[in-house]
């Protein structure tokens, strides 16, 4: 265990830091990819699917007659690239938010991590979640987890549509806005992306990169942030409330 850290939220990352990537690059994509274009067929009246639609065609430069095929081989090179583009994540988190609902997927998590979770939570800490996953498909994974409906852990919800980019700083600022303006050095950020926590850091937040084994950041250069293979290496405390904010 390394030296803790006193803060006011946790606010964590998935893929990579609470879940494998495997579970998203293989379980979760390959859910996905076979069922985008049926999906699009079959909701042409959504408007979330319409504008999930109109902003691949814009994005990939397609002709405004561009079919499903067109538009689905474009969310596939997408998915190809992991690309986390807007859109695809969008429809993503609709059809995965059918397949828990069928019970034909469920989410594994990282042993260390919901114990640790509830452990801070207990210790009068607050927790939110910042994923390129669509606030559906991750409300929809916490409620179809191996450890069940662990969605009452967490307080809020970000994803790129709602906060920004997760590589730049002001993303980071527009979530401290949405957790009513604590200060930025009272929010931790777990995730393990180097990238994202430099602008977490740059956004004045604390940093805690997992350098998870077997994972793709195992080995990569986590720079000025603590770095740990698992939730169990670092404890946070929560820092005393002050009444006059
Ligand atoms: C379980 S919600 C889906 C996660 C997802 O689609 C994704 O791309 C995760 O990216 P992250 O930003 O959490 O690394
Ligand atoms: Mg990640």
């Amino acid at each position: 265990m390394t030296g803790s850290l006193t803060a006011r939220w946790v606010v964590v990352d998935i893929e990579g830091t609470l879940t494998p990537t495997s579970q998203v690059h293989v379980v979760l994509y390959d859910y996905a990819r076979p069922r985008l274009g049926p999906w699009i067929d079959a909701h042409p009246e959504d408007e979330q699917v319409r504008a999930a639609v109109e902003a691949t065609r814009a994005e990939a430069g397609l002709p405004a007659d561009a079919g499903t095929a067109e538009i689905v081989a474009v969310l596939h090179s997408w998915m190809d690239a992991d690309r986390k583009a807007a859109p695809l994540k969008s429809l993503q988190g609709l059809i995965w938010q059918e397949g828990y609902a069928r019970r034909e997927l469920i989410s594994q998590y990282f042993p260390d991590a919901f114990p640790a979770l509830r452990r801070w939570r207990d210790g009068g800490l607050d927790l939110a979640v910042f994923s390129s996953g669509s606030v559906a498909g991750q409300i929809a994974s916490f409620s179809h987890s191996n450890e069940g409906d662990v969605t009452g852990l967490f307080r809020h919800h970000f994803d790129t549509v709602n906060a920004g980019p997760k590589r730049e700083a002001p993303s980071y600022r527009a979530i401290a806005a949405g957790l009513g303006d604590p200060p930025a050095g009272e929010i931790v950020f777990l995730s393990d992306v180097p990238a994202e926590l430099d602008a977490a850091a740059e956004a004045g937040w604390q940093t805690v990169g997992l350098a998870r084994s077997g994972e793709p950041f195992a080995e990569a250069d986590f720079g000025p942030h603590r770095a740990i293979a698992s939730f169990d290496e670092v404890e946070i405390v929560a820092a005393a409330k002050d009444d006059s904010r």
